[in-house]
């Protein structure tokens, strides 16, 4: 239920903040306790400064109606939302396995099967968010979180981040533009498909070590997405090599998952052959790597420059941005 006026409305005070797991570009997000629930009940707070979010986007809780609806297994929930007169708060599903990043930058790339896995879990993520009309657009990544069992979950959806660079140009852009559509770049217009495209890069990311077109200069980058020949190294197989070819096409309708039938046209691909999308959905397929968690809140699957952060969750700051109130923000999901 959204814009609930009925008390006791949770606020700040009702969550103990024990670390901070991570930096995004509006604010931290700490691991917190949930007080009333005797200390059992752990959630990721991601806290937002409205300044930051008044100047360099205009924040969208989606639409209400969609967005209490928006429940699935590789979804990171929101659970709850509310603000003081400097901040925005979001409660959600804490993933003690971290980013799948900091594992893939471990492990330098990824098997197969193991790409798979994950590839597959997100694929579900995005077709679910699809069918409610809902484009990720900024699947990266540092986006998807391992839960305790090692399954992928998706974060940062329904912050829907319209309007930040209107214009994709290198010089603007903010943010890493590696895993973005080629149309989303030209800001032509785009769909659904920017998502498998976007899940294209990630697999290529995870079967090789580097995303695709990879290079440290910004501009050769942006040129290498629009009309570069991509280089598959030899140990990728056919099948996978197929795929990703699909998944990186560059003219969108052309796209594996660009069809009328979306992700139903990429989960037919060979390289998902021997794939049970029921059981997958179900959670019933072990996962093939098991993130080391010692104890509800033990974060060492994060980094440590984070997680040694001082917490300074305080109110003392009166820039601009501080005391507007977002109307439609607080949410209260259970
Ligand atoms: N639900 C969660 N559980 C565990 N860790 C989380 C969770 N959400 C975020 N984090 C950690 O905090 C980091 C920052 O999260 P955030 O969503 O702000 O990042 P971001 O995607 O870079 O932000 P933005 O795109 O808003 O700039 C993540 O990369 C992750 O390490």
């Amino acid at each position: 239920m959204l814009c609930l006026h009925f008390p006791p409305l949770l606020s700040k005070d009702d969550f103990e903040s024990l670390r901070v797991l991570g930096k995004g570009s509006y604010g931290k997000v700490f691991l917190v306790r949930h007080k009333d629930t005797g200390g059992d009940k752990l959630y990721a707070m991601k806290m937002l400064r409205k300044e930051h979010v008044l100047n360099r986007w205009r924040l969208k809780l989606g639409d209400p109606e969609v967005l209490e609806h928006v429940s699935h297994p590789f979804i990171v929930s929101l659970h709850y939302a509310f603000q003081t007169p400097k901040k925005l708060y979001l409660v959600l599903d804490y993933c003690p396995g971290g980013e799948l990043f900091f594992h893939l930058s471990r492990a330098g790339r990824f098997s197969e099967g193991r790409t798979r896995f994950y590839t597959c879990e997100l694929l579900l993520a995005l077709e679910y968010l699809h069918s409610l009309n809902i484009i990720f657009r900024d699947l990266k990544p540092e986006n998807v979180l391992l839960d305790e069992h090692g399954h992928a979950k998706l974060t940062d959806f329904g912050l829907s981040k319209e309007g930040i660079c209107d214009n994709f140009s290198a010089r603007t852009m903010c943010g890493t533009p590696e895993y973005l559509a080629p149309e989303l770049l030209d800001s032509k217009g785009h769909g659904k498909a920017v998502d498998w495209y976007s899940l294209g890069a990630l697999a290529y990311e995870m079967l090789t070590g580097l995303p695709p077109y990879y290079t440290q200069d910004r501009n050769l980058l942006f040129d290498r997405i629009r009309r570069a020949q991509l280089q598959y190294p030899q140990y990728i197989s056919a099948v996978a090599k197929a795929l990703l070819q699909g998944l990186l096409t560059r003219q969108p309708e052309s796209r594996l998952g660009g069809g009328p039938e979306d992700g139903a046209e990429v989960r037919a691909h060979s390289f998902f052959a021997t794939v049970d999308w029921q059981a997958l959905y179900q959670r019933v397929v072990t996962p093939p790597f098991k993130p080391k968690v010692a104890g509800a809140g033990d974060v060492s699957n994060f980094e440590k420059e984070f997680v040694d952060m001082p917490l300074g969750v305080s109110e003392a700051d009166g820039r601009p941005g501080a005391g507007v109130h977002f109307d439609g923000f607080t949410y209260q999901g259970e």
